[in-house]
């Protein structure tokens, strides 16, 4: 079952719309010409086999890579603003109050020698909460909302299961209540049962924190599970890109078509 979009087209503007933006390695692209508008609460899957240039596109969204060429805009109080025109402490703030990443490996993303309780009080700490009860009851309720026994919530990281771990890192990065969400292949790291749970996790997340998300992924199941719309990328360029159930059903482009194929046959 995919995703159903219920999300804000009312709201006027995009949260973040993308126009043929690209970035270079050298003399070479690791992503080109890509161009696509993200809705409030819309779920946008990246995927592409290996090298198609997911990751490029997601550093450079999430401004880790440079813009070489064209735009990307994020919605700032009503407007849509060129992220190349910001400070880098504007973007600090943007991290700090409306952006979360959720990385592959939740070792990038957590501090691995924290509590779990520390590990999500960090970031109400960072957005000015000074009140230790309050932030510790936050916690608490991050640690149940994401299925981690809060009896644990002075142990470290070090110490959670990998699933643990990845739910940890989610709680971190959501805690916050931020408007866009990064994923880099969430679940990949992952036993087949541990990333089905999770899954239906943050699918469930998502929908009642109306989150934004964009999710790079090589795993179409995953695309077709948590997205509304789909990218399909290859060679650094997107191919395809429609409602996830159109391109997954109906694929157009014919690498689509093998993509879904390969996968059904696997
Ligand atoms: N640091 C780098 N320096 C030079 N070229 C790079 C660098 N990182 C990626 N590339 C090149 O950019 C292109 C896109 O790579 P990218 O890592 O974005 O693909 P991907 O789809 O994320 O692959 P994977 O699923 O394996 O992570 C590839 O040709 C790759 O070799």
């Amino acid at each position: 079952m995919t995703a159903v979009f219920t999300g804000a087209f009312d709201s006027g503007q995009p949260l973040l719309s993308v126009r043929n933006a690209g970035h270079r390695y050298g003399d070479r692209f690791g992503c080109r010409d890509v161009s696509f508008d993200l809705w409030p609460g819309e779920v946008l899957a990246v995927v592409g086999e290996s090298g198609s240039g997911k990751s490029t596109l997601l550093g450079m969204l999430a401004q880790r890579l440079g813009t070489d060429e064209g735009s990307i805009r994020y919605r700032i109080d009503d407007q849509l603003i060129d992220l190349s025109d910001l400070s880098e402490r504007e973007v600090r703030r943007l991290w700090r109050s409306e952006w979360g990443f959720v990385h592959q490996n939740p070792a990038d993303g957590l501090r691995m020698h924290v509590s779990g309780g520390g590990n999500v009080g960090e970031p109400l700490m960072a957005a000015g909460w000074r009140h230790y009860g309050e932030i510790r009851t936050r916690a608490e309720e991050w640690l149940k909302r994401v299925e981690i026994p809060v009896d644990r919530i002075d142990d470290t990281p070090a110490t959670f299961s990998g699933g643990m771990r990845q739910r940890l890192q989610i709680a971190r990065n959501l805690v916050v209540s931020p408007k866009l969400v990064f994923m880099d292949e969430p679940t990949s790291g992952l036993d087949v049962s541990v990333q089905a749970r999770l899954l239906d996790l943050l699918r469930g997340l998502v929908a009642d924190l109306g989150l934004s998300v964009i999710i790079v992924t090589h795993d179409l199941a995953v695309a077709r599970l948590i997205s509304h719309r789909t990218l399909v990328m290859k060679d650094g360029a997107v191919i395809e890109s429609d409602l996830t159930d159109r391109v997954l059903d109906d694929p157009h482009a014919e690498y689509t078509q093998l993509l879904v194929s390969s996968i059904l046959q696997g």
